[in-house]
């Protein structure tokens, strides 16, 4: 590793179940993230892409193979630290945004950092920035059901990132939104990661993988092909002219 990666995945493969009913979904699978660069993983249903998520965010382990977070090897850690290692350095974000509605946009954006042990009034000025980050200073004081689906999955990337949180893990975050208000939701998780995070973007939309850097395809838990994004989006380009 040269220090940069934020996330290395070395031969991870994952099994569901045993003997007869075992299911395969990721099988041997060397993936790196570093700073400043976002992967979109694409690949059919059942190929394994939010298996794939779900471990590298160390939230099952592995059958087989090592995940690393920011060095740190997932399988030498305590469920203690790991489940702090989670805290700090990761932020998910899911399809149906998440949000806790009982909260406004400012508190569920906190909450990461209160769960962390800061005083709320303490978390209160991070949860601004990341706020403002995500142009949303001005929503800090609404609940999710008075923001729009893009507005609300802004608030999610804002809690994802709250207190340089490093590696965001989005698994369909514009499954739910109409491609204009998702092209917007993806310029803020690129700016995210433009400003020294990481993060995978698991997408079934060419057009929103334009928005990594690099592309990784799954088929049968494997990685089967990786290309740059640049000639896709190029591609995207040409296509709208
Ligand atoms: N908890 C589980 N128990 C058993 N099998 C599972 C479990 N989770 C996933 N699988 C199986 O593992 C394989 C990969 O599933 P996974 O959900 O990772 O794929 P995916 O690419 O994210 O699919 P989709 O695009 O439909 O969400 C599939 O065959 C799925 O049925």
């Amino acid at each position: 590793m040269t220090g940069s990666e934020l996330l290395v995945l070395d031969g991870v493969s994952m099994q569901y179940g045993r003997g007869e009913t075992a299911v395969t979904a990721l099988s041997g699978v060397d993936l790196t993230v570093s700073r400043g660069e976002l992967v979109a993983v694409m690949g059919a249903s059942g190929s394994g892409k939010s298996t794939l998520l779900t471990v590298a965010g160390g939230l099952a382990a592995p059958t087989s193979g090592e995940v690393v977070v920011e060095g740190r090897w997932l399988s030498q850690l305590s469920a203690r630290d790991l489940a702090s290692l989670r805290r700090k350095s990761l932020g998910f974000v899911f399809q149906d945004f998440n949000l806790i509605p009982s909260l406004t946009a400012l508190e569920n954006v906190s909450l990461p950092l209160e769960l962390d042990g800061l005083a709320s009034r303490r978390a209160r000025r991070p949860a601004l920035d990341a706020l403002a980050a995500v142009e949303l200073s001005d929503r800090a004081d609404r609940y999710p059901a008075d923001l729009s689906g893009g507005q609300q999955q802004r608030v999610a990337i804002a809690r994802a990132v709250v207190g340089g949180r490093s590696l965001i893990l989005a698994d369909e975050p514009t499954g739910a939104l109409d491609s204009a208000t998702g092209e917007i939701v993806l310029r803020m998780l690129r700016n995210r990661i433009d400003a020294g995070a990481g993060g995978i973007l698991v997408t079934h939309d060419a057009r929103h993988a334009a928005w990594a850097d690099r592309i990784v395809f799954l088929r049968d838990g494997r990685v089967v092909d990786q290309a740059a994004s640049a000639p896709l989006s190029s591609l995207w380009e040409g296509a709208q002219r």
